[in-house]
């Protein structure tokens, strides 16, 4: 993935035992900074071990939760102790298990329940999360606005953790650090108003900062790779390590993030954007331009292919030309205004959706022999 080992920053995470019982309360956030690094949105009580480890989750025996116990309310309080760290069984504790359902969390409408779910608020949440799956063998599978996933109609079979982590920080004018969770429309709108370019096309985009960053979101000849200065994630391990923008490869829809094998999850991003006063105004001709050309009152998930690189034409002329506009199978759609967005109209399922899309890609090779590759990710029930 192109990552500098020397230039790579870790910390290790260790465990340390906290009270059995971690009363709920809200957590507060400071900067840990060792050398060069400064670990904004971490609990204040995370500290640093004397061989420089962060120390942070508890140590927790595994409690099978009651019905009672695993209600969530629509906005769950922050899984964070008093003493900031995130206690293995509250996390276990707040597991919502087959209630939820992954059509709710999917812009496309489309999906079976959730094994297991649970919704996290702070990087140290989904850390913790992460290690209690690594440690109970589960499968897991980070959700942000689910506005690229094309989920199963029979669930997920393992705990799907829905990314809220929204913590918004100027640093300076121009660079700012964004939770993973953070709407990337809601950032775009925001950075534009306020005068900087960089993030113009990020208007309208239904996704989060994190799922912008893992795909490389763009339009509009810019992408989000182009405006990164670091990023921070943690690792299957557990690991947080922060990336700078040299240790990153960004590409067509496409980042080295996809490529690493132990990349759990994006905990955060830093953009570095320029001043320029007609911002927002190159951005309102953009969202009017979006609002004309595509359907977005509809349920899609964007575009369900890549443009093919170095043909001059694209997916949706393609598909158009095929004469597959408003080509039909189950409850899913080609959209008659953009061929590239495929429409959950009448209660699509997967299968659905996976033939309509499946039958798209012969077409187009049938007429034109282009291979058609998907922008969009299936999520299997079972990896
Ligand atoms: N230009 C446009 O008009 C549109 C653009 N988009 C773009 O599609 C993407 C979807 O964003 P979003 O809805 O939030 O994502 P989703 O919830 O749809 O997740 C998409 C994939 O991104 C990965 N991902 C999401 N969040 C994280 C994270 N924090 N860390 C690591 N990987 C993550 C996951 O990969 P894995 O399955 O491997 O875990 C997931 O499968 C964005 O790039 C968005 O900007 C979407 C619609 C329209
Ligand atoms: C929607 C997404 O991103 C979009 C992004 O919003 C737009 C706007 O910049 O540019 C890309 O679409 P796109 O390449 O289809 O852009 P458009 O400007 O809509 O279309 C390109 C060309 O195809 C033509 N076109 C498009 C659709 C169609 O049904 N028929 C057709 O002929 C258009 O007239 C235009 O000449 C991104 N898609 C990809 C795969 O790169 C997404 O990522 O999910």
């Amino acid at each position: 993935m192109g990552v500098e080992e020397g230039a790579k920053q870790q910390i290790n995470m260790a465990l340390l035992p906290l009270p059995s019982s971690s009363p709920l309360s809200s957590p507060t956030t400071s900067h840990i900074t060792k050398s060069n690094m400064s670990l904004s949105f971490l609990p204040t009580s995370l500290a640093l071990s004397p061989n420089n480890h962060l120390l942070l989750s508890p140590a927790s025996k595994t409690i099978t939760p009651t019905k009672e116990e695993v209600a969530l309310s629509s906005t769950p309080p922050p899984l964070v102790g008093l003493d900031g760290g995130v206690d293995l069984s509250l996390i276990d504790r707040s597991i919502l298990r087959d209630h939820k359902c992954l059509k709710e969390l999917s812009t496309w409408g489309i999906g079976g329940p959730c094994k297991y779910f649970i919704q996290v608020s702070r990087p140290s949440e989904l850390v913790s999360a992460i290690r209690y799956c690594e440690m109970k063998r589960i499968q897991y599978l980070i959700v942000g606005r689910g506005s690229n996933c094309l989920f199963d109609d029979r669930g997920f079979d393992g705990l799907v953790i829905l990314n809220r982590l929204d913590q918004f920080e100027v640093i300076e004018p121009g660079v700012y650090m964004v939770g993973s969770g953070y709407p990337f429309n809601r950032l775009g709108v925001r950075c534009s108003v306020e005068g900087y370019s960089g993030l113009e096309f990020a208007g309208g985009i239904p996704g989060t900062v994190g799922g912008a960053v893992f795909m490389n979101a763009g339009a509009n000849e810019q992408d989000t790779g182009s405006v990164i200065d670091e990023v921070e994630i943690v690792t299957t391990e557990g690991e947080v390590q922060r990336l700078r923008r040299s240790d990153i490869a960004f590409g067509y829809r496409w980042s080295s993030f996809q490529e690493m094998t132990d990349l759990a999850a994006i905990l955060s991003a830093r953009f570095r954007l320029t001043a320029a006063e007609k911002s927002r105004e190159r951005q309102r001709a953009l969202l009017e331009r979006r609002r004309r050309t595509q359907p977005i009152r509809e349920r899609t998930a964007g575009s369900v292919f890549r443009n093919p690189l170095n043909l001059g034409i694209s997916a949706g002329e393609l598909i158009e030309l095929a004469g597959l506009k408003g080509f039909e199978i189950g409850g899913a759609k080609v959209s008659p205004l953009h061929a590239n967005f495929f429409i959950n109209f009448n209660s699509s399922t997967s299968s659905d959706m996976l033939l309509l899309i499946n039958h798209v890609k012969e077409e187009v090779h049938r007429v034109f022999q282009v291979q058609l590759k998907e922008e969009m990710r299936y999520v299997p029930y079972r990896n």
